[in-house]
């Protein structure tokens, strides 16, 4: 791969920051990456593990004559960010950023991107329930989905080198409208986020009569809702109060279709029960078929689970 960029400034040195640096080196796509955490510990973590070739005591300092700028800070803290690099932000670069919602990061970073200065949002569909900038690798994105989300008059040639950047770090990528976007997620990462917490915290809730049982007899099931339950809180908590209006048209949703299957099991319908749940079971074989989880151990499909 050849480098699409001379030089990358990331701004917020965690989980997706890290990753992003460390698949841009190992495929050599940007002559120099500069690095800004808020926090003197951050920075101080990424100078001693080698994260970025310069860690910057400002964002201002990261971002100047940077080629690309990308916004690796919760959905949350995006607008204070932008409005302080926004001066220095060198004429016909690019700005980015990897939030989980779209919408509202357009709408607050936008009036601060100077004319002149590309903004083209982006969100990589990839992620662990780690955080901070030792938790970070170049596999990270290999595979997954990363949605370029342009604005109106993004230039094609801006995007198209974006692009290229993704697909450099391993990534496929899509093209997407915002408000489709947040919806889709809202189905897809926040209302099952939501879930997870939501059941961790009733088992939790639990213990004095369970004692440590949950924990000592945890199934798979329940130890995949703590794992998502671990994920960091100043993210999700931005998550969910910058895509409100997604995330409860989908928990709306989802609260009629418990209520339902809360009815059959009262009611003993086990016929609604069976269709319900063979329904759900093909939706899981369409995507380990379209090859879109690559966390999940074959077992044996074609033979004993066809
Ligand atoms: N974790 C995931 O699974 C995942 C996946 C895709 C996208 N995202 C999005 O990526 C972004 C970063 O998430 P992450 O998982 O890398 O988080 P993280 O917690 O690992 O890292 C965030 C970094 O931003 C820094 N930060 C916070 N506020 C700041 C500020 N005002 N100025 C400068 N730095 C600041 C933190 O100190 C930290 O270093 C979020 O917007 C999140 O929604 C996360
Ligand atoms: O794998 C995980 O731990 C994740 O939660 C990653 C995940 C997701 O929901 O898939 C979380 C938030 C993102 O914005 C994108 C990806």
């Amino acid at each position: 791969m050849s480098q699409v960029y001379d030089r990358v400034a990331l701004i917020g040195l965690g989980l997706i920051a890290s990753s992003m640096f460390w698949a841009i080196k190992r495929a050599g796509l940007a002559g120099e990456v500069t690095g800004y955490a808020r926090s003197e510990a951050t920075r101080d973590t990424a100078r001693r593990i080698g994260l970025c070739d310069r860690v910057c005591d400002t964002a201002k300092e990261a971002v100047e004559g940077a080629d690309l700028v990308v916004l690796c800070v919760p959905v949350g803290a995006m607008e204070a960010v932008a409005q302080e690099i926004a001066p220095v932000l060198k004429p016909g670069a690019t700005v980015t950023d990897v939030g989980s919602v779209k919408r509202h990061v357009i709408q607050v970073v936008s009036p601060h991107i100077p004319k002149g200065v590309h903004f083209i949002p982006a969100h990589p569909l990839a992620g662990t329930e780690h955080s901070g900038p030792e938790s970070g690798f170049a596999e990270l994105f290999d595979n997954r989905w990363s949605l370029l989300v342009p604005v109106e008059g993004s230039d094609p040639h801006a995007i198209a080198r974006l692009r290229a950047l993704w697909e450099g770090m391993g990534a496929n990528v899509d093209e997407m409208d915002a408000d489709h976007h947040d919806l889709v997620l809202a189905v897809t990462s926040h209302a099952p986020h939501l879930i997870a917490y939501t059941m961790v915290g009733v088992a939790d809730d639990l213990r004095r009569v369970t004692d440590s049982e949950v924990i000592k007899y945890s199934a798979a099931g329940f130890r995949d809702f703590t794992r998502i339950a671990a994920s960091d809180p100043t993210m999700w908590r931005d998550v969910f109060l910058t895509n409100k209006d997604a995330t409860l048209e989908i928990l709306g949703r989802f609260t009629e279709e418990l209520f339902a299957l809360q009815r059959a099991i009262r009611t003993g319908d086990g016929e609604h029960l069976f269709d319900y749940f063979t329904r759900t079971r093909a939706i899981r074989r369409g995507i380990i078929d379209a090859g879109q989880d690559t966390d999940a151990p074959d077992f044996g499909r074609g033979k004993a689970n066809p």
